[in-house]
Parts: C-alpha cells; sequence; structure tokens
C-alpha cells in the first residue's frame, strides 16, 4: 500500500479532536486474523467536515468505532478531545461519548413514541442534564434552522425520511459535542433529501465549527466535506482536500486498482 498522501493545506495549528496513533485493531489471532486497522495514524481536526471513504470491508466502521470509543483496540493509541480512549476501560468511554459525541445513522435511530423536541431532548435526559435557557434558545434554533418549527409536536412515523434525519441531525448537534459521527447519513434518502442533509452538516462544520466524520461510499455525500480520506485494507490511502464527485469517483478507482 502506498504511504498516505496529505495535500490538505495546513495554514496554522489546527486542533485535533480524535487522533489515531500507530492503531492497530486485529479481529481473531494467528494466520486467519483480520486486520481491520494497520498502523493508522491520523487527526481528525476541529472544525472539519471530514468524510471516510473506501471499499466494503476496508475498515471504515471500525475507524468510527474505535474513534468513537465504542471498540477497544489492538495496539497503538487513541486520543478523543484529548482523552486517552485507549487507556480507559468501557465505563469510562461510555461517559465520554455520552458527554461528547453525537451520531447520525442511516436508519435515524429516533424514538418513535417521543415527539421530535422530546427525540431531540433525549441526550440531555439519558445523562441526567437539566437543559437551562440557553440550550432551550440554542435547540429552539436548530430546530428553525432546520425546518421543524411546525413540527415539534410530530412523532417521527408522521415524518418523511429526510425531516427525520434532519430531527436527528438536530439531536447530534442539540448538545454541541465535539464530534458527531456520521454512518451513511443519506443511505435512506432520495436525492433532494440527501442534498438538503448534506448542505445542512457542511453548514453546521462552517457557522457552528461543528466538527463531523461521516462515513460515505457515495461520492456526491463526500464532495459535500472539506476532507476525504480514504481506508484500504485497514490503511490510510489517501487523503486529500475538498474534491469534486468526479474527482473522487477517480480517487476511488484509484485506490481499487492500487494506484492511489
Ligand atoms: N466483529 C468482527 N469479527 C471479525 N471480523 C470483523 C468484525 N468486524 C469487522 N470485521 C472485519 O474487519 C474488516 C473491516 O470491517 P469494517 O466493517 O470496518 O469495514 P467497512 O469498510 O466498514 O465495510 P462496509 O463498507 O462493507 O460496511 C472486514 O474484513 C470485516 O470482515
Amino acid at each position: 500500500m502506498n504511504p498516505t498522501r496529505s495535500i490538505h493545506p495546513v495554514t496554522q495549528p489546527r486542533r485535533a479532536v480524535v487522533s489515531f496513533r500507530g492503531v492497530d485493531k486485529h479481529y481473531g489471532t494467528g494466520p486467519d486474523a483480520v486486520r481491520a486497522l494497520d498502523q493508522v495514524t491520523v487527526d481528525i481536526f476541529d472544525g472539519d467536515f471530514t468524510a471516510i471513504m473506501g471499499p466494503s470491508g476496508s475498515g471504515k466502521s471500525t475507524f468510527m468505532n474505535v474513534a468513537a470509543g465504542l471498540d477497544d483496540i489492538t495496539s497503538g493509541e487513541v486520543y478523543l478531545a484529548g482523552e486517552a480512549l485507549h487507556a480507559m476501560d468501557d465505563a469510562g468511554r461510555t461517559v465520554l461519548r455520552r458527554d461528547r459525541v453525537g451520531f447520525v445513522f442511516q436508519a435515524f435511530n429516533l424514538v418513535p413514541t417521543l415527539s421530535v423536541v422530546e427525540n431531540v431532548e433525549l441526550p440531555f435526559r439519558l445523562a441526567q442534564r437539566t437543559i437551562d435557557g440557553d440550550q432551550r434558545e440554542w435547540i429552539a434554533h436548530l430546530l428553525t434552522t432546520l425546518g421543524l418549527r411546525e413540527r415539534t409536536a410530530h412523532r417521527p412515523a408522521q415524518l418523511s425520511g429526510g425531516q427525520q434525519q434532519r430531527v436527528a441531525i438536530a439531536r447530534a448537534l442539540a448538545s454541541r459535542p465535539q464530534v458527531i459521527f456520521a454512518d451513511e447519513p443519506t443511505g435512506n434518502l432520495d436525492s433532494r433529501s440527501s442534498r438538503e442533509v448534506l448542505a445542512l452538516l457542511r453548514t453546521a462544520a462552517r457557522e457552528y465549527g461543528q466538527t463531523i466524520a461521516m462515513v460515505t461510499h457515495d461520492p456526491l455525500a463526500a464532495s459535500y466535506a472539506d476532507r476525504i480520506l480514504v481506508i484500504a485494507d485497514g490503511c490510510i490511502v489517501a487523503d486529500h482536500a475538498a474534491l469534486s464527485p468526479q474527482q473522487i469517483s477517480q480517487l476511488l478507482i484509484d485506490v481499487e486498482e492500487g494506484v492511489a
């Protein structure tokens, strides 16, 4: 595999929200072991919208699960918001995840019996945090910006797929987490809703400084990101600043052919 190529412009020191240092994640042992992550060293920077791409089985989900403290690693070091995940037990990682991480999934993962606003407020309630005046204003602002103001009392089943994903994004943004991990967030959406959701994620990064890491197979989705990381066989094989969908498609072909 070729070494990581970086053309991302670094004009000033940027704060890493997630850092991998020489990370291995192996499944099984001996000759049959799968190297899902193989000596990965990379940073996800504050305020960046980063797309994580790569062929099926290349290690994208493993990367995200490790970054979010959902999976432990075989060796190396992983830092989330400056905290050493690799040195923490499950309970510590759960607290860190609850306080610092937001998630957006392909399947929306909303609670069907709760209203829109109750879904958005759920992370606060699960963390037993009271919602103060500032946070209530922020949530109201998010619901308005995301076009959900008239829908706050609706249940998820009364909303379109695009609206449900916007609720999931509002929920992820509500607690202003250090990083949002989005796993194929447009996988269940039509092209118009996909474009709206991607534009919202980009706006969240640009206007609110929200750090977002998004796994996607879709070059059009990745073209909304500031940075594109490509994983193949557990290694980061490409690291680019924003590219067009055509350039991303070509990059993925190059990676499959081993020329990236
Ligand atoms: N629990 C597990 N046990 C054994 N092998 C696993 C496990 N989870 C993942 N793997 C293997 O690790 C490698 C990376 O898997 P991963 O799910 O991270 O890839 P991916 O890039 O997210 O794939 P996809 O795009 O198909 O979702 C694959 O070879 C996969 O089969």
